[in-house]
């Protein structure tokens, strides 16, 4: 084997080891190197052979339109400087410790794409560097993962960089497309033609070959796998390739062939294993599908993909549980959204309409008022989202988990070359199996806390409907003692119109007396059906309180089952990564090994072992998610499942209650009102009886043995003298005064039942709907 002799080489003002190897590309090497007076660290670009081929003066056009740009997401190109020894030139630009997103995606980690926020990064930064280099004028023309470099900001979060501007220019000879060679999975159709296809064509390559390139960027970022993939590869099979990028459907955002020369499927979806969460995969795709158009009447322009870019990045996200599947949720909403809007959102991820949506955050219901704009609401994360539930029909059929990617087949052949992609293949199953494990923990702890706020929630609605169910026994009461006071006046006035009207055959007073009559006619009994009604409410109540705050079922229910599932201290996440770094580990050996091409007899030896081993890793990491983590959860899904639909049960027992409660208010609000009414009309009915010209003109009289009082009264009061004149002012009088008395005391009931009323009516907390009985 050679042996490459390491050197210190240097510049002017840079030095460096030719050990530090950063990369290498077509054109040369990047080396870390070193300012020599202030130390700072920096990429040194050294060129080769290759290099050559592009004029110098060509090239240096290039580095001094660069050297003038300066943004946080461009490279920053430093200095170009010349080794004395050599005269060579290098180009000195800021260090990026990261890699490429190229390297990065090529981690077995990230073999099904980057996870949610660190695809929102390369977002920003990338839509931000090429925003940078339109208002410069400049078309990059050569975008790709490899050229997008990943630096650590202070924050320790990535900054993404756009780099190689190598092409940033008119192609217009052979020799420039040179360059290209190599990227062609990036390319517009139009530059695909051109450059690989080597069709002449009279098109200049404008802004829009970038949004393209960042289209099929993008998607390798979302996914892990290119967009357009012939049977073969792109390399292999240009034709199909360009046959699929140009007669991709408009809103496709992915076109594969899966045999030789057989059909192509296209899809408008992001695939299933992709780590992007549902809401965002919906503000992706139309994206991807305005970007990744051929048709350049119908492909958004820049500033379209800007505002969108800007668009989503300002979104918030609200964390939503979704109970009845153990799914947890992003809802990405505009920081303006109104409740209405996030509900409508909610619905398109779980299917539950937004009048049915049921919230629960931190033990209460989450109540936010309707024209609160979505920036204002309180913070959710993924172990602290609202919970949310079908309030008429919680479907718990179907719980919701990642299935695994397939290991591959492992054979028996011992192949350097194979067995490399073959442990990166392990290990980015092993890594998802690791993502899964810990997602399945954390819906399992969401699971247990909602059953927790549910139980704080249905004990508050308790005790409110408990207080309720108290007012209103205080309204009944009043209007049963305002139907008493009624009729005590009625009997009143009976006996004194009796002694007044004795003798009085005027068919008038007949009649008002007859009306009085009728003021109370039948209302006792429609009373005492409301004091059984409200008797039956009490009854229930007791019923479900005994149950909720009394004997406490619900927590009793739950109280063994806090144990089911996986728990935190089982360690199933650390157990994962200890497997996965083993794995990881023999890529890392394998891919080695394949760099060295042969291996001494004793390496072959390990290297076989460590196949066995990682065989061995992989099997152990599957089966523990597939026979222990899933099924454990699955577990503790049906007890949440079972233990809710007791808790509904209760639920609907409360909202029987409320709706006999608002039942019962309401006839006793009507009650009272009524009772207002006939004491008022009784008022009226005693004064024009008592102001009436019969009455005034009545004089002493001996009451004849046959007149029967008109209002029954007890005979021991009939008037066995007959009354004076003034004897029968000084009663009319009295009869006012009594009557001026029950008014007061009318007019005070009236207001306590009017405060009564402004308690509100009933309804489960939140005005919460169950089981198709209304309340509130
Ligand atoms: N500024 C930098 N900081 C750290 N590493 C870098 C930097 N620039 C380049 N590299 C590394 O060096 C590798 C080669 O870079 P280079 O630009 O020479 O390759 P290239 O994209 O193939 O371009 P070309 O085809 O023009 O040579 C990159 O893939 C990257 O890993």
């Amino acid at each position: 084997m050679m042996q490459t002799v390491v050197q210190m080489r240097s510049t002017p003002h840079y030095v460096w080891s030719t050990a530090d190897v950063l990369g290498q590309g077509a054109t040369g090497s990047v080396f870390k190197g070193r300012h020599k007076k202030t130390g700072d660290l920096c990429a040194i670009k050294t060129f080769n052979q290759m290099s050559f081929m592009r004029p110098v003066d060509v090239q240096m056009r290039e580095f001094e339109m660069v050297l003038k740009l300066k943004h946080r997401n461009i490279v920053k190109l430093l200095d170009i400087e010349e080794e004395p020894s050599t005269r060579q030139k290098v180009i000195v630009m800021e260090i990026c410790t990261g890699g490429s997103l190229y390297t990065i995606l090529d981690e077995p980690e990230n073999a099904y794409g980057l996870h949610e926020e660190e695809f929102k990064l390369v977002m920003k930064d990338v839509a931000a560097g090429m925003n940078y280099l339109r208002e410069k004028g400049i078309v990059h023309r050569d975008l790709k993962p490899g050229n997008i470099m990943r630096c650590i900001g202070e924050d320790s979060l990535s900054i993404y960089k756009l780099t190689d501007f190598g092409a940033a220019r008119e192609l217009d000879d052979e020799e420039q497309f040179m360059s290209l060679y190599g990227t062609e999975e990036y390319l517009h159709p139009d530059m695909y033609e051109r450059a690989v296809l080597r069709r002449p064509m009279g098109k200049s390559f404008k802004a829009t070959v970038d949004l393209w390139s960042i289209g099929v960027t993008f998607y390798h970022v979302a996914t892990g796998s290119l967009p357009f993939r012939p049977y073969g590869g792109a390399r292999r099979n240009k034709e199909v390739m360009f046959k699929i990028t140009t007669e991709k459907p408009s809103g496709a955002i992915s076109g594969i062939q899966h045999t030789e020369d057989g059909r192509l499927e296209w899809s408008r979806a992001l695939p299933k294993t992709c780590l992007l969460s549902r809401g965002f995969k919906d503000l992706l795709t139309p994206l991807l599908a305005g970007i990744l158009e051929c048709d350049s009447m119908k492909m958004w322009t820049f500033e379209m993909f800007f505002e969108e870019v800007t668009k989503i990045l300002n979104m918030d996200i609200i964390h939503i549980f979704n109970i009845s599947t153990a799914t947890s949720l992003r809802v990405y909403v505009n920081p303006t959204d109104t409740f209405a809007n996030v509900q409508e959102l909610v619905a398109v991820q779980t299917d539950i309409p937004a009048a049915r949506q049921e919230m629960i955050f931190d033990s209460y219901h989450f109540a936010v008022s309707h024209t609160d704009p979505a920036s204002t609401y309180p913070k959710t994360s993924p172990d602290n989202p609202i919970i949310v539930l079908d309030n008429v029909h919680t479907d718990f059929s179907r719980a919701e988990y990642r299935e695994l990617p397939k290991l591959p087949r492992f054979g028996t052949s011992f192949s350097l070359d194979n067995d490399a992609p073959l442990a990166k293949v392990c290990a980015s199953v092993v890594w998802d199996c690791q993502r899964s494990t810990a997602a399945l923990l954390l819906q399992q702890n969401v699971m247990r806390k909602a059953v927790k706020w549910f139980i704080c929630v249905m004990s508050r609605e308790t005790e409110q409907l408990r207080t309720d169910t108290h007012l209103l026994g205080i309204k009944v009461t009043n209007s049963d003692l305002a139907l008493r006071r009624l009729l005590d006046q009625h009997f009143l006035h009976g006996k004194m119109l009796a002694l007044l009207c004795y003798g009085t055959s005027s068919s008038d007073v007949q009649r008002k007396q007859g009306e009085l009559q009728q003021l109370v006619d039948g209302k006792r009994e429609c009373m005492q059906k409301i004091l059984d009604e409200y008797a039956n409410c009490e009854k229930q109540m007791k019923w479900v309180e005994e149950r909720i705050l009394v004997e406490e079922t619900l927590k009793e229910l739950w109280k063994d089952k806090d144990t089911v599932g996986t728990q935190e201290k089982d360690r199933s996440v650390e157990r994962t990564q200890y497997v996965l770094d083993k794995v990881v580990a023999t890529f890392l050996q394998f891919k080695k090994d394949k760099s060295l091409k042969r291996l001494s007899y004793n390496e072959e030896q390990i290297h076989k072992f460590e196949k066995q081993k990682l065989s061995a890793n992989c099997i152990k990491a599957v089966s523990a998610y597939a026979d222990e983590f899933v099924p454990k959860f699955k577990h503790l899904y049906a007890e949440v499942a079972r233990w809710f639909q007791k808790a509904f049960l209760y639920r609907q027992k409360l909202a029987k209650v409320v709706n006999l409660l608002d039942k019962v208010s309401t006839a006793s609000d009507q009650m009272a009102g009524n009772l207002q009414q006939s004491v008022q009309k009784q008022h009226r009915i005693v004064d024009s009886i008592l102001t009436s010209d019969v009455l005034q003109n009545q004089g002493p009289s001996q009451p004849p043995s046959d007149v029967t009082p008109p209002i029954s009264a007890p005979p021991s009061v009939a008037p066995s003298e007959p009354m004076s004149h003034s004897e029968v002012v000084q009663l009319q009088a009295s009869v006012r005064a009594v009557r001026e008395e029950i008014k007061l005391s009318m007019a005070e009931a009236e207001e306590s039942t009017k405060l009564l009323r402004q308690l509100g009516g009933f309804s489960l907390e939140n005005g919460i709907h169950v089981e198709g009985v209304a309340n509130g």
